[in-house]
């Protein structure tokens, strides 16, 4: 169940929201395609869900090319939407089973197919429930019962955890990690770094629609080549400090988060004292000082010059 994306390009008028993606996904693993909003993450897969034609290039799902064998790489997916597609005014039993349906399931079929999905999202005791009295989470998890009633052997889920609690949360992180422990292929957006790196097995970093680095979190932080991020929390940060921090030597990328400074560097030894020094200087009072290791975060800073929640 592998999927094939060839110099996918996708425009919407003049903007150009796609540019050149070329990818691999395997069989079996969870892919993460990480990126800041705008990024081009849903429409790379729209694209793949046969939901929006590319303006060149090929996708190929299982061997199928998606241009001319929509319908049977319909039923190879399924969709889990960022907006939330679900009926408010029928239970989530008859939701699950409506999609359920939908993909041909009937009578016995469709009842088990429909109580596994149930049982999966957590929502077999709310089953008779309308969804309009669930919260945000519980409607994503009833989004994803829908998405995955007819067993899908390739799951997509366009940034499902976006502003829900995190009891929901931790529950669709880890009925992704089942789905993928029984068999499923699962493509996951997020801008959440932090997500992506627990989850996924490979990653793709996509920034202004092209993928700017594609591989495993241990390759990725390798072409990081050893640097590291100083992180200093401390009251005041002047703008003037900042600036001076910028031109010392050793400093790759500086920036200010509310009241944490971030320097990344391939040399925090030397390059800690002098920051230290320049901050005492400009009567900086420091609360604390630490020393991260690359994450992917610090991969896409790194890319980029900017933080992905820029
Ligand atoms: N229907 C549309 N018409 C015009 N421009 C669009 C349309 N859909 C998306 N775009 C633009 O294309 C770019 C990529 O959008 P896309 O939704 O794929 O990004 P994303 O990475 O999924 O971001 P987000 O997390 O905000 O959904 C953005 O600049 C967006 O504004």
């Amino acid at each position: 169940m592998s999927i094939k994306l060839t110099n996918v390009v996708k425009r919407y008028d003049s903007k150009l929201a796609v540019d050149q993606v070329s990818l691999n996904i395997q069989q079996g693993e969870i892919f993460g395609l990480l990126g800041p909003n705008g990024a081009g993450k849903s429409t790379t897969i729209k694209m793949i869900m046969g939901l929006l034609k590319p303006n060149s290039g090929e996708i190929i799902v299982h061997g199928l090319d998606i241009k001319s064998k929509s319908m049977e790489v319909k039923k190879l997916l399924g969709m889990v939407p960022q907006d939330i597609a679900i009926y408010d005014n029928i239970s989530a039993r008859e939701n699950v089973g409506f999609f359920g349906s939908l993909y041909g399931l009937r009578g016995k079929e469709l009842k088990k197919a429909v109580d596994e999905a149930l049982e999966y999202t957590g929502l077999l005791d709310r089953q008779k429930e309308k969804p309009k009295k669930f919260s945000g989470g519980m409607k994503r998890r009833l989004n994803i019962a829908c998405a995955i009633v007819h067993k899908p052997e390739i799951i997509i889920m366009d940034e499902p955890t976006v502003g829900i609690d995190p009891q929901s949360r931790n529950h669709i992180l880890e009925s992704v990690r089942e789905l993928n422990r029984r068999g499923a292929t699962v493509i996951y957006t997020s801008h959440y770094m932090e997500e992506v790196e627990n989850l996924c097995h490979r990653v793709g970093i996509i920034d202004h629609g092209k993928l700017i680095a594609l591989g495993t979190k241990e390759e990725l932080k390798m072409q990081m080549n050893q640097e590291q991020l100083i992180q200093i929390e401390a009251s005041d940060i002047r703008f003037n400090v900042v600036n001076e921090i910028k031109k010392l030597q050793g400093v790759i990328n500086v920036s200010v988060k509310e009241n944490i400074l971030e320097v990344l560097t391939k040399n925090a030894q030397q390059l800690l004292q002098d920051i230290l020094f320049v901050m005492g200087k400009g009567n900086t009072t420091i609360r604390n000082i630490s020393l991260q290791e690359p994450d992917l975060e610090s991969v896409f800073l790194s890319l980029t010059g900017r933080t992905l929640r820029d």
